[in-house]
This record gives structure tokens, sequence and C-alpha cells, in this order.
């Protein structure tokens, strides 16, 4: 039984093609080295950390499009997302547009970044997405301006000074829900500088979120030795949230009732001369809150969503078919088990003396530890009273690693 991944709801366009007149390289800016990386390379690190599945878009100059090519696909390693390199434009606009045109149907959030911002850290990225989310509108990252900002005539002479409460320096990656900013893009009349001008100019409206000193543009000389110094001193990642390490956790819960008639399988585990427990399956509440609890941590649903609760080929069908195509769905999801915690909750069978015998079975099926304890509710309830049985369980995943892009791309 195969589920298919979900296709991606977010895209995240990378926007590389700029010349990088101000940074005075031979080369365009994204393919200058920092510190043994290219700078699009770096900026990649944060949009393939991210947790959730998305489509990565990246626009590159005509002349750099192999280049490009190449170093996403060593960021990309073995990660599933959907990754495209497209050709750029003349200015920032031009080519966030080519990048527009390159989005697939099932998105509905657009993310901008320049690559420009290589030290962009992941937990920037989860909170505009977010945020977008939750506002329903775009949202862009600002900081707050330290220096007293003065406004100046064309020969230098200062008019006045500017109210730095109400100004904000804005970063990216700027998000925004697809369709307005497709549409803002359609009736874009003159060049912006920024994503988030041009859905004001077509009448919508931005929020500001906290941006990221890491995120600060590499424009010139002093900002690239800037960048290679933090790079150097190992302080450009903020400490990792777990879902930049791509942590998750997941909980499970199931019971069955008791039916004498049925043979018992629990935790995988045939247990003659007991009662067996009712269910379409074979009613193994071990092993389904198990697959309930990896299902939940990887966003994936229930064991019920998944195999259906009377679909006629899974009639008695053994727990192992469940883990083991359970721990395949994570796998093409990009997880891994860590660990899986399992409670039984029951007066019958008598847990301990096969405890270590289950926990054997399940971990080798799961291909991580798995640990299962039994206790019973002191005659409360239905467990109590020997009605049936019931499992909490509680899993812990971590995303398939990515190899880190080597040097010299
Ligand atoms: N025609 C362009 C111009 C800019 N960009 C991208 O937009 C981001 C922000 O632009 P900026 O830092 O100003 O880059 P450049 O235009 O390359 O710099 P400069 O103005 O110094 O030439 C960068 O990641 C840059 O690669 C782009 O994709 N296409
Ligand atoms: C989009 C942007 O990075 C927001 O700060 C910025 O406006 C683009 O860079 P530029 O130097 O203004 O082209």
């Amino acid at each position: 039984m195969t589920v298919p991944t979900p296709a991606p709801r977010v895209a995240i366009i990378v926007v590389a093609a700029g010349s990088g007149t101000r940074l005075g390289e031979p080369l365009p800016k994204a393919f200058v080295e920092l510190d043994g990386r290219s700078i699009l390379s770096r900026s990649l690190d944060p949009v393939f950390g991210l947790a959730d599945p998305v489509q990565i878009v990246v626009v590159a100059p005509l002349s750099h499009l192999e280049h490009a090519r190449d170093i996403v696909t060593q960021s990309a390693g073995s990660a599933s997302d959907a990754c495209s390199v497209v050709v750029g434009g003349d200015s920032r606009q031009a080519s966030v547009a080519s990048g527009l045109a390159a989005l697939l149907p099932s998105i509905e959030t657009v993310l901008v970044h320049d690559a420009a911002r290589a030290l962009a850290p992941g937990p920037l990225f989860e909170r505009v997405i977010a945020e977008v989310d939750s506002a329903g509108r775009g949202v862009i990252p600002g900081l707050a301006v330290s220096d007293t900002i003065k406004r100046v005539d064309a020969s230098s002479t200062v008019l006045e000074t500017v109210d730095r409460s109400q100004l904000s320096a804005v970063q990216t990656p700027q998000a925004f829900p697809r369709a307005e900013l497709v549409a803002a893009y359609e009736v874009a009349d003159r060049e912006f500088t920024d994503d988030a001008a041009l859905i004001q100019h077509a009448g919508g409206t931005v929020a500001i979120v906290d941006g990221d000193p890491l995120a600060f543009k590499i424009t010139t000389p002093w900002d690239l030795r800037r960048a290679q110094q933090l790079l150097a001193e190992g302080s450009h990642s903020s400490p990792p949230s777990a879902s930049a390490l791509s942590i998750r956790t997941g909980v499970g819960v199931d019971a069955h009732a008791l039916d004498p008639a049925q043979p018992l399988w629990l935790a995988g585990l045939f247990w003659p001369d007991e009662a067996g427990l009712a269910g379409h399956s074979d009613g193994d509440a071990v092993a389904h809150a198990l697959c309930d609890a990896l299902l939940s941590a990887a966003g994936l649903g229930d064991i019920g969503g998944i195999f259906g609760v009377d679909d006629p080929r899974l009639e008695g069908a053994h727990a192992d078919v469940f883990v083991l195509e359970t721990v395949r769905l994570l796998a093409g999801a990009g997880f891994a088990p860590s660990n899986v915690s399992v409670q039984l909750v029951g007066n019958r069978p008598r847990f301990a003396p096969r405890k270590q015998e289950a926990e054997k079975h399940l971990s080798a099926l799961v291909g991580c530890p798995v640990s299962v304890s039994a206790t019973t509710t002191d005659s409360m309830g239905f467990t109590g009273r020997g009605e049936g049985v019931a499992a909490i369980a509680t899993a812990l995943i971590v995303a398939a690693a990515r190899p880190t892009a080597g040097s010299g791309t």
C-alpha cells in the first residue's frame, strides 16, 4: 500500500541572478566564495533544513546556470523537495517574476529570499511561514533602525530628522499568499526594490515580523568580511530550535475490547491461552498506538485514515504489516524513527515475562529502540474491569540526514 508524499504548499524563490556590482568581485555575487562555499550554497542551508516539504526555485544568471544547478544538486542531497533552477532577468523584480512562473500548482504561500542574505537562519524562515499562514497576508522580517536618519536634498543639505520609531530595515525571506503576489506582479508598472512594495502598490497590506541580524545582505566587501568573520567564529548559527534540528514527537493511543473468541496478538507477539482482542485487524493495541505515534510525529495522519477501518485486505491483518508500512511512509516523507515508547494499560496478559521479547521484535520492525511497559488501573475503568486493553505511545523522529554541500561550490 503506498501513500504519495503530499505536494508542497510552500515555495521558496531564492533570487541569485544579480551581478553584485557593489561587491566588486569578478563573478556574480551568488557564486563568490564565503568561507569555502559559495554564497548561494550557504543561502540554501536553511531552505533545505526546513521540516516540511517545500518547492525550491533558484533564480540564477544565464552565464552561471549550470554552476547553480550543481550547487542546488549538492545542497539537496537525498532531499525529496522539488527543486528547479531558472534564468533570472535584468532586475531583481524580473528575476522574482521568473521564479513565480515556475511555481507548482499546489503552492499557496511563496517566500522570496535573496541569496545575498546568505546567513539568514532557519528559524527566520519558519517564523515568516507561520505568520503568513496565521495573518493571511504578506509578512516581511524587519529590524528597528538604530542610527539617526536624516532626509537630505541633492546638495547633501539635511532637510529633517526622520522619526526612526516609524522605520524598519526590512530583510528577506518575505512571505506572501501566492495569489496576492502573482496579482501584484501582474499590475506592477515600475521597478520596486522589494516584493512587499509591489503588494502595497497593488493595494495590499503587509505586516512586519521580527527580523534577524544574521539576515543582513552581503552587498559590499565589508559585508563579505563580516559574514566570513561570523562563520569563522561559528557564531552565525543561533541556538537550533527543535524544528531546525528537524526533531519531531508524536503521540498515539489505541484501545480494543476483549474478545475471548479471538487469539491474542499484542506487541507483535502471539499470546497462547489468553483471551484475544476485538478489531478489524488483529486488535494489537500496542502496535497500533506505536503506528499512530510515528504517523502523528511525521504529520502523516493516523492509522485509521491511512489504512482504513474496513479494508477487506486488512481483515485480521498482523500488526507487523501496519508497522512496516508506517516506517516506509515515514521514510518516504524524509523521516527516520529515533525511539518509541509504548505503555500497555490492562490486567492481562502479564507482560513482564515477555517484555524483552516484545521490545526486540518491535525494535527490529521499526529500526530504532522501542520500549514497552505495562500497567494496570487498580480495577478502575474498562481496563480495570478487564473489558479490554489500551495502549499509549510516544515517538521521536528525525529528518533523514542531508549531506552538506562541500567546498568549491
Ligand atoms: N537582476 C537581478 C538582480 C538581483 N538579484 C538578486 O536579488 C538579491 C538582492 O540584490 P542585491 O543584493 O542588490 O544584488 P545585486 O543586484 O547582485 O547587487 P548590486 O546591486 O551590487 O549589483 C540578490 O540575491 C541578487 O542575486 C537577482 O536575482 N536578479
Ligand atoms: C529585497 C531587499 O533585500 C529587502 O531589503 C532589498 O530591497 C533588495 O536589495 P537592493 O540592494 O535594494 O536591490
